[in-house]
């Protein structure tokens, strides 16, 4: 099947009011689990609208006169619904799911009690309004819940029971079209909670992604936090590849701090975490994993090259002198590298890096130190074990 570009940029439209539309009232939402209910609401609301039309669609190409009266019952409900949509916008999110509930309970007992009977399995509908309001409504607002899910059992339970007599002209309806009005009917519920179940669905994935991003990241700078770095640092061990590990710590940020003022001290650990994110190559990694300590993982083809790249990492931050704010700030970090070839466990490279780090505030800061130098035999990447 080809699908021409004009379809496309129309499903495209469509999707977009259809968004836009499941939004009513999103801007008074506090939170993903506020914002799910909202956007279930006013979907059902779509929902009940587009399968009231469809039904009395298919009961007046029927013809028939009880059939064609259950939908002129229930034109009085789909005129009230957009009221669901009023309260979303106003912010009353509680009144809005409400009125959705009364509205299409009436909705049902007034197309079954005045026509349909239970003829085409109305009474199924009290089952899925029994469960929905658990799923759209706050748990603070248990009792309505609780009184929604008690009277549709109820409303379920009376009409399976004692069945209730349709309009006489529904019984000339043919069995077969009989039965598949109820297969649609049951069909609609089930697609209902099918819809209802993959917007929670997606909410949830959505909420675990933004914790999973707030708990990995460091709030200030937006790298990695001490916790996400060494996790991934722990797996690219386990990945026996050959890497180097930097820690860069910032030179008398004390004295940045007490003569610049905390603000300043913020700034210049942003500034140094963008000086990281623009040396980033390939599959390197950065983290912030102290308060004016920062790590790095640089995979290279050689050990020269872990040298150089960091030297000019502290190189470029030396000569950069950002203005934070207060005039150029003069900026240096000490950094200790270790160079490992797994296997090699975690703590002995973070020792080893601050180690090297030590030797580096050792000798005058500003400059690049590494792990294991003091052998002159042995290569310092040979020497991690
Ligand atoms: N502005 C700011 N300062 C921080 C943050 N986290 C830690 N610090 C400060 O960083 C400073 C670290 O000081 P020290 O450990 O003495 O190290 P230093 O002054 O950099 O000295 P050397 O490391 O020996 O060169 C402390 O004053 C902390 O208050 C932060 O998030 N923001």
């Amino acid at each position: 099947m080809i699908i021409k570009p004009s379809s496309v940029n129309s499903m495209a439209f469509w999707g977009k009011r259809l968004l836009s539309y499941a939004k009513t009232g999103i801007e008074h939402c506090h939170g993903k689990t506020q914002e799910r209910r909202l956007i279930q609401t006013n979907i059902s609301v779509f929902i009940a609208v587009i399968t009231i039309l469809v039904f009395n669609l298919a009961f007046v190409l029927l013809g028939n006169p009880g059939l064609m009266y259950s939908g002129l019952v229930q034109l009085p409900f789909l005129l009230l619904l957009p009221l669901v949509l009023w309260f979303n916008r106003k912010g009353r999110r509680h009144e809005a799911t409400l009125t959705l509930f009364l509205l299409v309970m009436l909705d049902a007992v007034s197309a079954l009690m005045l026509a349909q009977g239970v003829t085409l399995g109305l009474q199924y509908y009290f089952l899925m309004f029994a469960v929905l309001p658990a799923s759209y409504l706050d748990a603070k607002h248990w009792p309505t819940t609780l009184l929604l899910f008690l009277s549709n059992i109820l409303l379920f339970g009376y009409f399976e029971v004692y069945g209730w007599q349709a309009h006489p002209s529904i019984a000339e309806v043919p069995t077969f079209t009989i039965t598949l009005l109820r297969i649609i009917m049951v069909g609609s519920c089930a697609t209902t909670v099918l819809v209802v179940i993959l917007i929670s669905e997606y909410y949830a994935a959505q909420n675990e992604q933004e914790l999973q991003y707030l708990a990995d990241t460091d709030s200030l700078t937006g790298l990695p936090n001490r916790r996400a770095f060494m996790g991934r640092l722990e797996r690219t061990i386990k990945d026996r590849r050959s890497f180097s590990l930097l820690i860069i710590d910032v030179d008398h940020f004390k004295q940045i701090n007490d003569t610049t003022g905390h603000q300043t001290g913020d700034a210049a650990l942003q500034f140094l975490a963008n000086q990281l994110n623009a040396c980033i190559q390939g599959e390197d990694f950065a983290g912030r994993i102290g308060g004016e300590e920062f790590a790095m993982v640089q995979f290279c083809a050689s050990p020269l090259e872990h040298l150089v790249r960091a030297e000019s990492l502290r190189k470029t931050i030396a000569s950069a002198h950002p203005d934070l704010g207060v005039g150029p700030v003069y900026l240096t970090v000490s950094i200790g590298v270790c160079m490992a070839t797994p296997p090699v466990s975690l703590i002995t490279l973070m020792a080893m890096a601050d180690n090297a780090l030590y030797e580096a505030k050792r000798s005058g800061r500003n400059c690049v130190q590494v792990a294991a130098a003091k052998s002159e035999s042995v290569p310092p990447w040979q020497a991690v074990t």
